[in-house]
């Protein structure tokens, strides 16, 4: 864990150009060295964009104009996927990132960091589930299941952050209930900066709160006030009273669907 005061990883002034359009206008935050730190945002407020350009991954046409990545005081930015990764970075991209054709056992090996140590205690103390499964093809889990993939491969190496792209975008309520529940387990374990537009799956997991609005940060503070206050979760991510509703009433038992996103399924 890091001893580094300023957190774990931070984001100052970081603007992004993608085809020639100004995406990201000077974006900056924190995330702390312990805990959640939730990204938020109405759809293409530029989340997405944010952890992709932290990691260096940012499509052909786009890239950083200005602003630093600092990762455990180390300047980061434009630094190569795979030396940014080495440092200790885990990803859990928005599409899972795993191999449908593969078994759990194969996705987990295929994740394994050369030269590092590999955590298949961890995982299977975590994740009990994916060691009955192991030979089980992963495009055959569940969604959720699914999702437990994607985060063990986060948590198999020695990662000090993991960052995870909207976990339960598309997924069906009860669905969201488990991959939360995946989720608090790993971040037990190791900080996260979580991309995440579903209140309840914010307020069952998240310390700090990062909201962005075209490009720029536009709210930073603890989770638990920002959900607090209905006017400013209304004014900055355009959620409605049913939705602070259904969070209050059903966090534990009903998680609804992500509040800006319509889906269903896996
Ligand atoms: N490859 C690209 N080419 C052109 N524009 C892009 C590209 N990638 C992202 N953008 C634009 O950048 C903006 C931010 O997109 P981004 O995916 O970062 O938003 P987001 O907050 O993650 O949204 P969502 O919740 O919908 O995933 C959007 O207007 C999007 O259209």
């Amino acid at each position: 864990m890091s001893e580094h005061t300023g957190g774990i990883l931070s984001v100052d002034g970081l603007r992004v150009d993608i085809a020639g359009s100004r995406i990201l206008q000077g974006v900056g935050f924190t995330v702390p060295a312990t805990g959640v730190t939730a990204l938020m945002g109405r759809n293409g407020a530029g989340k997405t964009t944010t952890v992709r350009a932290v990691l260096g991954l940012l499509p052909d046409e786009g890239r950083v104009t200005g602003g630093t990545v600092t990762f455990d005081g180390d300047d980061i930015t434009r630094e190569p996927t795979h030396l940014t990764v080495r440092r200790g970075i885990g990803y859990a991209p928005e599409d899972r990132g795993i191999f449908g054709q593969l078994t759990v056992a194969e996705n987990l090996t295929l994740a394994e960091r050369a030269g590092g140590t590999h955590h298949y205690g961890l995982v299977h103390e975590l994740f009990p589930e994916l060691r009955e499964r192991r030979a089980q093809r992963a495009g055959t889990l569940s969604g959720g299941q699914q999702q437990m993939v994607a985060i063990a491969r986060t948590l198999l190496n020695d990662n000090r952050l993991i960052i995870v792209d909207e976990p339960t975008k598309g997924l069906a309520p009860r669905v969201v209930q488990e991959v939360t529940e995946v989720l608090r387990r790993a971040a037990g374990r190791v900080p996260m900066l979580l991309v995440e537009q579903n209140l309840a799956v914010i307020r069952e997991l998240a310390d700090t709160a990062v909201v962005l609005e075209a490009g720029k940060v536009v709210h930073t503070g603890p989770a638990a006030d920002l959900l607090a206050d209905r006017d400013l979760t209304t004014t900055l991510l355009g959620v409605g009273r049913a939705a602070h509703l259904r969070t209050e009433q059903g966090a534990r038992q009903d998680i609804p669907q992500n509040t800006t996103t319509e889906g269903s399924g896996r």
